[in-house]
């Protein structure tokens, strides 16, 4: 038989995910409860919105579908965010009323990075941030979009955490170093990811979160983890390994796509009910008690 080599770190990643099995711990189990807290606000689940761009009109529709999912993020109360767009589209977006973390892109122009950072808190951003794995193409620095991207040195980021009153999250974190790196400069989250396997062979957001997170043990930073999450069982296993919270994108965008904001509303509460039903049948009432002493690992 021939062996088919898989570089593709979604593939990676989803093989990783469901190879982690559930115990049971039922006698003296209760219902459970999904709500969380997350730098000072409290959250109705531990499931946020991805920093998500380029969204039209989808099915000729009024909002764009970022719009949609914002309003839904503020319907479900969950932390909502936001990717490359420009200042009339964040202003739009932070209108829908939802808690609005603004992720910037790593652009060459460190002037449109500073001015839509100072944007964002003039209107009402939850937090800023910076995707930080969006820096190179296979040519260089990548081009998105038109816009010339370039590296980020750990005095810029902090040049930008300390230019904002707003709780600064970096995006794109896949190692103790970076994770290490994030708390130096004063970020208050990370978000693990590899931004939808932007490289080969990237490591498992789950398989590098418990590393990440040890090394971060008294330091004041949250984690974030996102790619390839797409239930409750997902959700668990993250949080199990360290996360304080997921976030949800490509698997939301079937139910956004046909049905806008209820869909999406639907789709966020179907996850909301199969991470309560595992939390209740492991053994754990509320969100932050979670720990990974019912997980399986089966490689
Ligand atoms: C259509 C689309 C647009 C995205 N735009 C951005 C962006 O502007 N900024 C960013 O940090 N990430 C962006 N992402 C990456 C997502 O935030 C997320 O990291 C990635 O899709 C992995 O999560 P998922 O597997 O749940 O989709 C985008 C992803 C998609 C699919």
């Amino acid at each position: 038989m021939g062996y088919e080599r898989i570089s593709d770190a979604n593939i990676i990643n989803e093989k990783y995910m469901d190879s982690i099995l559930f115990e049971e711990r039922l006698i003296d189990s209760i219902a459970a409860d999904t709500e969380m807290e997350f730098l000072g606000e409290k959250f109705s689940m531990p499931i946020f919105m991805p920093a998500f761009s380029h969204l039209s009109n989808f099915g000729g529709r009024e909002l764009t579908g970022l719009e949609e999912y914002s309003l839904a993020a503020k319907e479900l109360n969950v932390l909502n965010f936001v990717g490359m767009v420009e200042n009339d589209m964040f202003e739009k977006i932070v209108n829908t009323g939802a808690k609005t973390v603004r992720i910037v892109k790593p652009y060459a122009d460190n002037g449109k990075v500073r001015d839509q950072m100072q944007f964002a808190e003039a209107h009402g951003a939850f937090g800023i941030g910076m995707d930080i794995d969006h820096i190179f193409g296979t040519s260089g620095y990548d081009i998105c979009m038109g816009e010339n991207m370039t590296a980020q040195s750990a005095d810029m980021l902090r040049s930008y955490v300390e230019a904002s009153k707003l709780p600064f999250i970096v995006k794109g974190v896949l190692s103790v170093r970076d994770a290490l790196l994030c708390a130096d400069i004063g970020a208050k989250a990370i978000i693990v990811s590899h931004h939808h396997g932007r490289l080969p062979y990237a490591v498992p957001p789950m398989m590098i979160l418990p590393e990440i997170k040890e090394a971060l043990k008294g330091r004041d930073v949250r984690i974030i983890v996102d790619c390839g999450i797409a239930s409750g069982s997902d959700v668990y296993k993250a949080i199990a390994l360290g996360a304080d919270a997921a976030a949800v994108g490509r698997a939301m965008l079937p139910s956004l796509e046909k049905d806008g904001t209820n869909g999406v509303k639907s789709c966020f509460s179907n996850i909301r009910d199969e991470l309560r039903y595992v939390m209740s049948f492991t053994g754990f009432s509320k969100v932050r008690d979670i720990d990974g002493s019912a997980l399986r690992f089966t490689r």
